[in-house]
Order: structure tokens, then C-alpha cells, then sequence
């Protein structure tokens, strides 16, 4: 169950990095840790993680995907943003300015490498193919090595996801390999996030680009560039950058800032593990505020991609754990003997997302 916090729990990783494996009694530690967090705020912050890749790599990828000409990020618009194309899950989203002021955000998402054979794939009966391969801009505009590094980067964020959800199954009393047949032709979704920055002042009047301009009167509504909302799969694992906006929702509905720490990565339960925890997983509300748009002009004391992270808003690079399109996923509970389709699931939720609707 939810409660009341004002923060969230750093979780060390730490033994996960040992190159002769983690003890049992680490295993168990980190374990009973894990589920103390998902039981209560269903959202933590990792640090020490076994990754190569560091916040400098990952920003770095993101910012170079979106500094393309919006021309060429087009090419690879799901079918839902651009008829021609015949990609209608991976690939990118455009802002949507029209529809949804307060969920203003591109984005590019990617699946896994290994393409899934014409056999094992499940029947297509809906718009979305969710196993379909990747697109990836043409070589004369994106560097190849850059989409080895974002390929190379899914993986080792599938196998650290793989790692946490052993200890959930241990912490579940099962044993580590019990969610294993999730992990067949897994879905699991790359996604970067590039967030404009967000003009507080009407939309007529003049941009200021005046590096003192006051921050709004905490009177002011909240203006948010992606709204409240749970995360449907297993697991999500979070790179966010120094801007900070996300927030979490408590117990009693107050918002919690989840500010930057330097090289850590949040996790959350996604819906899906809450129901199959028998509900004592939390999947916990969060949304993001707008970034302000302050054009600051870079000045000696600054370095590069603070100044370009200002100028250009908010990144976020969410990992969403998800197990297979065909997988039945049932509480760990005896009595959710039917289950239900992840696929199917997926689909349902979809449908209120503005990352696969045009307006
Ligand atoms: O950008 C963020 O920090 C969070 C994004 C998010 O919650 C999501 O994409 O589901
Ligand atoms: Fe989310």
C-alpha cells in the first residue's frame, strides 16, 4: 500500500557490479530492500548500477538523435504522425502542439535488436505491430557507431531489469528464475524523451530572453509537460537529467519532487507488477512539470551541456521492462488462475497515449 513520504530511498547496486557476482546474503539485503520500497512508495533511486553507459553517454545519444532536422526525424514518424510510413510502434513521435499543451514532449523509441521470427510472432489483429523491428535514420545523417551505442545500451538495460526482477521474485518467496518466460520476446521499450521548454507567459506575448526572468508566483498553475499517469509494464528505469520536474504522488496525494542525483537511475512498478504482486507492489502516479523557458545565453562559467540543456528543456530517457506480447502474466496470488494477455493489455492502454495517437 502507498503511504505518505517526502523522499525517495537510494538503493546501492553496488554488489551487482562485483565481477565474482553478488553474495547470497547481498542478494537477499538488496532483495528485502527492494521490496520494502515497492511495498510502500513503489518508486527508489539506483545508484552503483552495473552499467557502462554514464548520464554524460546517455544525454549525449539523446541530444544528438533530436538535434536532427525535424525533416529526418519524420522519416521515421510512426504511420499515426506520417501515412507514408509503414512503422507503426518503434520509431518517433513529434511534439503535438494542438492537442496537448500539458503532455508536450518528442520522442524516439526503440525495441530489441533481435528481430522476432514470422512463426513465433502472435497474430496480428490490431493497427500497432508491437514486435516490428526498429527504423533508424540514414547513415549520411546519423552515425552508425551512435546506433551500435543505443542498441548496446538496451541490452545492458534489459539485463540490469532482468537482475531486479529475480530479487522481486525472491522477494515474492520465489525463486530467482520464476519470471523467467516474461523475458521470451520481450517488448521492453527504449525511449528518449526530449521535453521543449515551456513558455510561462501568454502565448502572444514576446519570449523573454532574459536570463533573470522571475520564476512563476507559486500561485500559478502547475504547468506540466507530461501528466499523471502509472506505467503499464513490470518495470521502469528512469535516466533522468539535472533539470529535475518529476514528481510522485503520495498516499495522500501530495506531489514529491524526485530531484536529479547525479548518475542514478529511478525505478518504478509499472501496473503490470502490481497485480502480479498480489497488489503489494505499488504502481505510483507521477508526471513531469513543464521545464521554464529561460534562453540563457551560455557564458564562460558554464559548460556545454548545461547551457544546451537550458536552451533546449528537458531530457528523460525511460526504460520500460515489459515481458513478451503473448506472455500471460498472473498474480502470484492463487486465485488469478485467468490472468491476462500482456499484449492485450498494452493495446488497452495505448489507446490514451499520445506517443501512438495523432491529433
Ligand atoms: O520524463 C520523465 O521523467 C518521466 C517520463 C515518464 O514518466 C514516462 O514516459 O512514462
Ligand atoms: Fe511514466
Amino acid at each position: 500500500m502507498s503511504t505518505i513520504f517526502s523522499s525517495l530511498t537510494i538503493v546501492d547496486l553496488a554488489p551487482l557490479q562485483n565481477a565474482s557476482g553478488p553474495s547470497i546474503s547481498e542478494l537477499q539485503q538488496l532483495s528485502s530492500q527492494l521490496h520494502d520500497v515497492f511495498t510502500t512508495t513503489g518508486f527508489a533511486y539506483l545508484v552503483n548500477t552495473p552499467l557502462t553507459f554514464t548520464h554524460a553517454d546517455v544525454f549525449g545519444l539523446a541530444l544528438e538523435f533530436f538535434n536532427l532536422p525535424l525533416e529526418e526525424k519524420m522519416k521515421l514518424a510512426k504511420q499515426s504522425f506520417h501515412k507514408e510510413n509503414h512503422n507503426t510502434y518503434r520509431g518517433y513521435f513529434p511534439t503535438q502542439p494542438t492537442e496537448a499543451s500539458d503532455n508536450l514532449k518528442e520522442g524516439f523509441e526503440i525495441g530489441s535488436s533481435q528481430a522476432i521470427t514470422t512463426s513465433s510472432k502472435p497474430r496480428q489483429d490490431s493497427t500497432f505491430d508491437l514486435s516490428e523491428p526498429n527504423v533508424w535514420p540514414s547513415e549520411d545523417t546519423y552515425p552508425t557507431s551512435s546506433r551500435q551505442r543505443l542498441e548496446q545500451f538496451y541490452s545492458e538495460m534489459q539485463s540490469l531489469s532482468s537482475a531486479l526482477l529475480s530479487l522481486l521474485a525472491m522477494s515474492l518467496g520465489k525463486p530467482p528464475s520464476f519470471f523467467e518466460p516474461y523475458l521470451t520476446h520481450s517488448l521492453s521499450t527504449l525511449r528518449l524523451l526530449h521535453y521543449p521548454p515551456c513558455h510561462t507567459k501568454p502565448s502572444d506575448s514576446p519570449i523573454s530572453l532574459d536570463a533573470d526572468t522571475p520564476p512563476p508566483e507559486p500561485s500559478d498553475p502547475v504547468k506540466l509537460s507530461c501528466t499523471p499517469h502509472t506505467d503499464s509494464g513490470i518495470l521502469t528505469l528512469l535516466h533522468q537529467d539535472s533539470t529535475g520536474g518529476l514528481e510522485v504522488q503520495d498516499s495522500a496525494g501530495k506531489w514529491v519532487p524526485v530531484p536529479y542525483i547525479p548518475e542514478s537511475i529511478v525505478v518504478n512498478i509499472g501496473d503490470l507488477m502490481a497485480r502480479v504482486s498480489g497488489g503489494r507492489f505499488v504502481a505510483t502516479m507521477h508526471r513531469v512539470r513543464a521545464p521554464a523557458a529561460r534562453m540563457v545565453m551560455k557564458t564562460d562559467e558554464e559548460d556545454d551541456d548545461a547551457a544546451s540543456r537550458t536552451k533546449f528543456g528537458r531530457f528523460s530517457v525511460p526504460f520500460f521492462f515489459e515481458p513478451g506480447e503473448g506472455c500471460v502474466v498472473r498474480s502470484v496470488e492463487e486465485d488469478d488462475a485467468e490472468g491476462v494477455v500482456y499484449g492485450e493489455h498494452m493495446r488497452a492502454k495505448m489507446k490514451t497515449w499520445v506517443e501512438y495517437n495523432s491529433s
